[in-house]
């Protein structure tokens, strides 16, 4: 089973946009995939976790894709004390592991916030992700402030010992950002890891697809040959 976590530069980035486009992407491929949001706040039920429900090839309960879930939209940890519950890596790999015995090819982890999110006074979800050995893609949110906060959460990623298999610019605000082609050029000469994907701003997600050539880095990326897998 392969784990792929993806992580953002920061929250609305477009984590969830991208990991839906991924999973659209895998199940063409007819690879058997779960959307997992272990911890998510802002919604019960979690809306990430429901979108990447709808589009998993694997139908698990609604309380397995998001075994942490708070209402209000604040830092899960803070939203986790407020509940009286305390998030420890344990309880994730538990989970995740629950996830593993409907045998899937692939579980995508989406993140909540960027690379460093607190998961209780003393952890961070990006050291469960390390410890999983996931494969991580990041989600750039093409904004004004995003080369400084690509180039920290790659070096944060290598730092700690995580895998960066690529990363993904997303055109997350309906004006393009100005020097857009500039911005790209820059970050594809200098991230450690390749672009998978260019995604613009569509005025309805729903029709979002990545392109074929997109398609075929992401598969190269994560190491799914298609003529295997069909
Ligand atoms: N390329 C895009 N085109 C149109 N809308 C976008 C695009 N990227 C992001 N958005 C919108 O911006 C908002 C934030 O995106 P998204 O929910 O994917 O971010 P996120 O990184 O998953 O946030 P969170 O940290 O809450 O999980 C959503 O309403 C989404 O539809
Ligand atoms: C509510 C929001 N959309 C996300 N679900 C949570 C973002 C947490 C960010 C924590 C932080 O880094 O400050
Ligand atoms: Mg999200």
């Amino acid at each position: 089973m392969k784990k792929l976590f993806i992580t953002g530069t920061d929250t609305d980035s477009g984590k969830t946009l991208v990991s839906s486009l991924i999973l659209k992407a895998l199940n063409r491929e007819r690879l058997l995939t779960i959307g997992f949001k272990p911890i998510g706040s802002g919604g019960q039920p979690n809306p990430d976790a429901e979108q990447l429900r709808q589009l998993s090839t694997i139908a698990v309960p609604a309380q397995a894709a998001n075994p942490f879930c708070f209402t209000p939209a604040i830092a899960p940890h803070i939203a986790a004390a407020q509940a009286g519950v305390k998030i420890e890596p344990a309880a994730l790999t538990t989970h995740l592991r629950q996830l593993s015995l409907h045998k899937p090819d692939l579980v995508l982890t989406e993140g909540a916030g960027g690379w460093l999110l607190p998961i209780n006074d003393d952890e961070y979800l990006s050291d469960w992700v390390v410890s999983e050995t996931m494969d991580v893609i990041l989600v750039v949110g093409m904004k004004l402030g995003c080369l400084n906060h690509a180039l920290l959460t790659a070096k944060a990623i290598a730092a700690d010992g995580g895998r960066l298999i690529g990363w993904v610019a997303n055109q997350c605000t309906q004006q393009p950002m100005d020097y857009l082609h500039d911005n790209l050029s820059y970050l594809k000469a200098h991230m450690p890891a390749p672009c998978l994907a260019y995604v613009p701003y569509h005025s309805d997600t729903q029709q979002a697809e990545f392109t074929e050539d997109e398609r075929r880095a992401l598969l190269t990326a994560i190491d799914c040959n298609p003529a295997v897998a069909e």
